[in-house]
């Protein structure tokens, strides 16, 4: 036996030794996660039970990041506890998870990014869908698009908060890339049409016509739908993720073709409980103020005065009448904390109407 197979032997020793510690721990970690469930369900028998606590897993990841000695990275340190705790979590109750489908959506990317993969991932074929199922209780939590940092807001989702009762638990952000795709079968064909979904298609417009001038674009309802078509039509490409390609088993022509190298989505965690505070914490609000001079000032006056960051402002017509407003805002902190209190107050007191969406923690991952 060679010295390099005499030190590999050594190592790969070591390396069970330890796997075998690694499971272990992992085993004592689950068991606790069911004595858990059982505190929770015994101290609540008749009301609903969350198993999912969005703010200790936000506590529990960011440790992760802060402690984490290397080599590995923080982010990829806490990816595997990210699916440790859903596997924990899947032991205490399954969760269903909602999400703007189809199968192969970056929504889809999103939800398994943030709830790990031990969960049961539900596609349904509209936001709206995908609220009515969390609403109506069939599933525990949805997964929707908020905004893109190329095309900004999916208003669609900014509009269904004004007349559901839905809190926000949670966000998530996602790089996005879009590859050019084509099935293996008809590789050698020119292509004729590329289809995509409109998002998408609005976020490679720059490449698409310096690479791809002339060819027809047809959008359609999801990037996924775009591959399963890409998948079966002779002389069809797709614009979609890398979940859309593996799933149709399509190879890429051209990849990350997005014309922002930070292209990100950002989408929503929606629920039926507010989320208590996790220490670093996101609020939103929807608000309609009065149309008179002054009122935006009036509205935004109080967040600078109690020192409140605004992180995101955004404008919406209110559906109860012609050239009235309804401002959709988020901003740092958690609603139980004291300046939030007492900036709430002084909107509400200004305030046609004061919606809280939620308080919940910023995203680690
Ligand atoms: O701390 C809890 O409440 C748990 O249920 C345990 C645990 C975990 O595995 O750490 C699992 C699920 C929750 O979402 C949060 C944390």
């Amino acid at each position: 036996m060679s010295d390099e197979q005499v030190r590999l032997g050594k190592l790969r020793e070591e390396i069970d030794s330890l796997d075998q510690q690694i499971m272990d721990l992992i085993s004592a970690r689950a068991r606790c996660a069911q004595e858990v469930a059982h505190v929770k369900t015994s101290s609540n028998p008749d009301q609903d039970v969350f198993f999912y606590r969005p703010e200790r897993e936000a506590q529990v990841l960011r440790r992760i990041k802060e402690q984490n000695p290397g080599p590995l990275s923080g982010e990829e340190m806490a990816r595997l506890f990210r699916e440790i705790m859903s596997a924990c979590l899947a032991l205490e109750k399954p969760m269903h998870i909602a999400f703007l489908g189809p199968v192969g959506t970056f929504t889809q990317a999103a939800a398994l990014k943030h709830f790990g993969h031990s969960v049961v991932s539900v596609p349904l074929p509209a936001i709206d869908a995908v609220f009515r199922e969390v609403e109506s209780g069939a599933a525990h939590y949805g997964v929707v698009p908020v905004e893109n940092s190329t095309e900004g807001m999916i208003n669609h989702t900014l509009d269904m908060f004004m007349s559901s009762p839905l809190k926000i638990c949670g966000e998530v952000q996602l790089r996005i890339h879009h590859h050019l795709l084509v099935s293996p079968k008809f590789e050698d064909q020119d292509i004729t049409r590329i289809y995509s979904h409109q998002q998408s298609f609005a976020q490679c417009r720059q490449w698409l016509d310096t690479h791809r001038y002339g060819i027809e674009r047809i959008t359609v309802s999801s990037n996924a739908e775009a591959a399963r078509r890409a998948a079966e039509e002779p002389g069809a490409a797709a614009i979609a993720g890398d979940m859309a390609a593996e799933l149709y088993g399509l190879k890429k022509l051209a990849n990350s073709i997005e014309d922002r190298p930070d292209n990100t989505t950002r989408f929503l965690i929606i629920g039926r409980e507010e989320v208590p505070a996790s220490g670093h914490d996101k609020s939103s609000i929807l608000v309609s103020m009065r149309n008179k001079p002054g009122a935006l000032y009036q509205l935004l006056e109080p967040f600078h005065r109690h020192g409140i960051s605004l992180t995101r402002i955004e404008t919406r017509p209110s559906p109860s009448g012609t050239w009235a407003y309804v401002f959709y805002i988020d901003f740092e902190g958690h609603m139980d904390e004291e300046p939030v209190r007492k900036l709430l107050a002084e909107v509400d007191d200004e305030a046609v109407e004061l919606k809280r969406l939620g308080s919940y923690p910023i995203g680690v991952l």
